[in-house]
């Protein structure tokens, strides 16, 4: 959707200690969005945080705050995460039970709403959705923790994907295991949001977060421009 590869740095690589120094740091570093992943320990085998923290850093930038919540259930959620100043709230389909109503209810809180599918999802589950969606986040790991290898079967839906939608104006992320060498691979095949954590963070300081974000966006822009 996109022209340009839109860069979404996952702040669960971030040092926590040090959270809103690391947003404003890689924001400033190159960084489009902020991606939060959000984990419950019962729908993915990991914990991370919740509104107050998101509400915390939300006055270190005006980038847009692109949350992936990894919770069952999340209806419950959706408010607080609204509140504390997220701009973009995507949920499983895994893990929702009527995703439709989900949706509706993200968009009635103001946000963008997104739906995630996980590697073995097939993307028929999203088909009669389609037109509550701002964003479709394709997972190339299975949820739960930074660092994990890419999952190369998942570019194969990523092309099924983006003919699913044709005109529509729905953007297409791709998170886990994305590097200047996978990059590519997604970009051609249509993603236009790449959410990377690991390799935006490795290295620790500024202008390491400026070089591996440079990096992932020469790589997939030099990709997209060739499948246009
Ligand atoms: O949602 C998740 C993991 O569940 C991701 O956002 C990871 O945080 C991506 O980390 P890398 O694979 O880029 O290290």
């Amino acid at each position: 959707m996109s022209e340009k590869t839109i860069i979404a740095p996952s702040v669960l690589s971030a040092d926590f200690s040090r959270l809103g120094e690391e947003v404003e740091t890689v924001c400033r570093a190159g960084a489009d969005w902020i991606h939060l992943d959000v984990m419950d320990g019962h729908f993915v085998p990991n914990i991370t945080f919740g509104p107050p923290v998101v509400k915390a850093i939300r006055n270190r930038t005006d980038k847009v705050f692109d949350c992936h919540l990894m919770i069952a259930p999340a209806d419950p959620f959706l408010g607080a995460f609204a509140d504390a100043g997220c701009d973009i709230i995507t949920v499983h389909a895994e893990a929702t039970t009527h995703l439709d109503r989900s949706l509706q209810a993200i968009r009635d809180l103001g946000c963008k709403a997104g739906v995630s599918l996980n590697p073995s999802t097939p993307e028929s589950a999203i088909e009669y959705v389609l037109d509550r969606l701002d964003l479709i986040l394709l997972m190339t790991v299975n949820p739960g923790f930074g660092g994990q290898a890419f999952i190369s079967s998942v570019v194969e839906k990523v092309r099924r994907v983006k003919s699913m939608i044709g005109s529509r104006p729905i953007h297409i992320e791709i998170d886990g295991g994305v590097t200047p060498e996978t990059a590519p691979l997604v970009a051609a095949a249509g993603a236009d949001v790449l959410v990377a954590g690991s390799a935006v963070f490795k290295g620790g300081n500024a202008e390491a977060y400026a070089k591996n974000i440079a990096a992932i966006r020469a790589a997939s822009d030099g990709a997209m421009k060739k499948a246009a």
